[in-house]
């Protein structure tokens, strides 16, 4: 396999001095681009894209060709799992995505199963293959999965929603059978995360998309648990390098210094704490990535750049930074606002790293 020519994510995520702030955007592939709109139509669903390694490589690779980026990321969904475990994964036209058999009775969770990714889920190993020798050695590549109870929420819900009553009646009556989902999914979820790491996978993401919808009692017992269960059971080095982990729960601001505290090289940051007040909680012992909204995406070009080297002046000189948004970009983001914000990003930390 080539050697790696950018390694500045993966330096960052380690806390090591890098020359600029490597930048990544959650979604970076996807609707708000042209040419993946055409290789969606041409793949005829979100779902046979995800499952075509050769379509899955092609859209990973669309930002990069446009942008400065700094990382890939696996094209995939982190449905994909509980899809493997037999729940039926689709998509309705216009309404997110569902499931033709959510966790309902008893039963259906006792018989719930750790999928083997080498099964079920070798689709997902065989694009990270073949994104890896595309990419042939230029970045590195990210891969992730949804976190246990940000998956629960989907596998009880048995689609997207608002006010999580179903998960949460079970989660707060039946706390046996909550635990019993979430041990098998995180079971899963590091099964998954190592065949991607051996896979070729360079650094991993847990999405916990959900976790901010809890208490924070609720937020310990039912997800930080997993999430520390998850990163203590994922495979560390790979080709003589540490393959860095990063976690992120949308809505964790008010328990950062606890998500720094269970494992993880970095914490992913939503867009609603000051990103410096973030670093002066966790000091550095985490390095940290975020966290612009991806709202700015939708202003003038100089409101994007003033706004990106805000974040950037928040965080300092300090290392440890991978600058990106929020949450994922929005499918009506103007393509040419984001390299404006690649390229702000990349000039603007070169002169903080020179004193000016
Ligand atoms: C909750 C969640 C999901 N999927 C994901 C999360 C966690 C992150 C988050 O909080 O947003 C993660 C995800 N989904 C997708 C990626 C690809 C990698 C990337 O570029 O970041 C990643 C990392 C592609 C996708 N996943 C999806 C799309 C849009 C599908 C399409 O082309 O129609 C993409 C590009 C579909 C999806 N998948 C999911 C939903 C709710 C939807 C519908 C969203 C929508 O319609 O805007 C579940």
């Amino acid at each position: 396999m080539s050697r790696l020519q950018n390694d500045t994510f993966l330096r960052a995520l380690l806390r090591q001095p890098t020359d600029y702030t490597p930048v990544w955007l959650m979604r970076q592939a996807g609707r708000y681009l042209p040419e993946y709109c055409e290789t969606r139509k041409r793949a005829g669903s979100f779902l046979q894209l995800c499952k075509s390694p050769a379509m899955a490589c092609e859209v990973t690779l669309q930002p990069l060709a446009r942008y400065d980026l700094d990382a890939a990321i696996l094209f995939s969904d982190i449905l994909t799992v509980p899809d493997a475990m037999g729940l039926g994964l689709y998509f309705a036209e216009g309404e997110g995505p569902r499931f033709e058999r959510p966790l309902r009775d008893e039963w259906e969770i006792r018989n719930l199963a750790v999928p083997d990714p080498h099964a079920e889920l070798q689709y997902v190993m065989d694009a990270v293959a073949e994104i890896r020798s595309a990419l042939d050695g230029s970045v590195p590549l990210i891969g992730f999965s949804g976190s246990p109870w940000t998956l629960a929420c989907y596998m009880v819900e048995g689609g997207s929603s608002d006010d999580y009553r179903k998960v949460k009646t079970l989660a707060y009556s039946r706390p046996d059978l909550m635990h019993h989902i979430l041990g098998v999914t995180a079971d899963a979820v590091v099964a998954y995360l190592n065949a991607q790491i051996e896979a070729g996978a360079q650094a991993v993401m847990v999405f916990d998309s959900w976790g901010g919808v809890l208490s924070e009692a609720a937020y310990r017992e039912f997800s930080l648990r997993y999430l520390e269960r998850v990163n203590a059971g994922l495979i560390r080095e790979r080709e003589g390098r540490r393959v860095p982990s990063i976690v992120f729960t949308k809505g964790g601001g008010l328990w950062l210094e606890r998500i720094a505290a269970i494992g993880y090289d970095a914490v992913g940051l939503d867009w609603t704490m000051d990103i410096g007040r973030a670093r002066q909680l966790v000091g550095d012992r985490v390095a940290l990535q975020g966290n612009l909204d991806p709202n700015i995406l939708f202003a003038p070009p100089d409101v994007v750049a003033d706004e990106a080297r805000r974040v950037l002046d928040s965080y300092g000189p300090h290392a440890g930074h991978v600058f990106n948004l929020g949450h994922g970009i929005s499918q009506f983001t103007p393509p040419d606002h984001v390299e404006v914000l690649v390229d702000t990003v990349h000039q603007h930390s070169r002169l903080i790293r020179q004193g000016a």
